[in-house]
């Protein structure tokens, strides 16, 4: 019918967007030093580190590629990119972790980051995330326009036109709808799961919020971009 059919425009601006997602990727040589041999939590801490710069730098090059984005108020933009760094950063991670990794690399994964400096009562919430997200088997569209969305969030703080915001959400929401139901036709609640996620994805930034506290007492150094982002030191 009509109404679920995704129509030119919306299948233009997926496009754009699943493309700049591809065109940005975590250099896999990053993500391949995790995989290499034995480090200590101190080096997996490093790693992490160096895996989450290089992902805010992916994030914003993909945000630039969100159609609309760029004609956002520029002090908007930036606010829009600070609020959702660390859910981009989760979700990323997520996607990362559910990826069709061979058994043992998703182990030795798991591995690393559990043995990072990371507070244990943070470990749970985070892997129970990425479980959940996993179990999603999102298409790859999905996730870029998961990804867009919650980038796309308008009640961030700082942000003076939310209206514009909740504009570029709404288009970005009525082709996740369609897509979700053409992808999981069996799933009626398919999209209602996808949105539940997003709220998770706020909890898990309050946790972040309160690990980057409890970093910052055991003296954990992070780069200035992560500093920038992060609003810490
Ligand atoms: C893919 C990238 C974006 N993921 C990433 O860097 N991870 C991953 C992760 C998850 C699955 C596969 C591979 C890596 C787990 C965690 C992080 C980063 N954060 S962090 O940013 O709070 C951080 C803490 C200390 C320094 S940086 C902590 C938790």
């Amino acid at each position: 019918s009509k109404k679920l059919e995704i129509n030119r425009e919306q299948r233009a601006l997926m496009k754009a967007i699943v493309d700049a997602y591809n065109r940005h990727q975590i250099p896999e040589d990053v993500a391949k030093k995790l995989l290499q041999d034995q480090y200590s939590p101190e080096e997996n801490f490093l790693l992490l580190t160096e895996m989450a710069t290089s992902q805010v730098q992916v994030l914003v090059e993909f945000t630039k590629n969100i159609p609309g984005f760029l004609s956002l108020d520029r002090e908007d933009q930036i606010a829009l990119l600070k609020g959702s760094a660390v859910e981009a950063m989760f979700l990323r991670s997520a996607q990362v972790f559910s990826r069709k990794m061979p058994t043992e690399h998703t182990d030795v994964l798991e591995e690393r980051v559990r043995k990072s400096g990371i507070p244990d009562e943070f470990m749970t919430p985070m892997f129970n995330f990425y479980k959940s997200i996993g179990e999603l088997h999102m298409v790859q569209e999905e996730q870029a326009i998961l990804t867009a969305i919650t980038i796309l969030t308008p009640d961030r703080p700082y942000v003076k036109d939310p209206q514009a915001v909740e504009r570029l959400q709404e288009t970005m929401l009525d082709v996740l709808r369609k897509l979700c139901v053409l992808q999981h036709p069996q799933e009626q609640q398919y999209f209602a799961r996808l949105l539940g996620r997003l709220t998770e994805l706020r909890t898990l930034s309050h946790y972040h919020s309160e690990m980057l506290a409890s970093w910052r007492m055991n003296d954990h150094k992070f780069t200035p971009l992560l500093c920038e982002i992060w609003d810490v030191q």
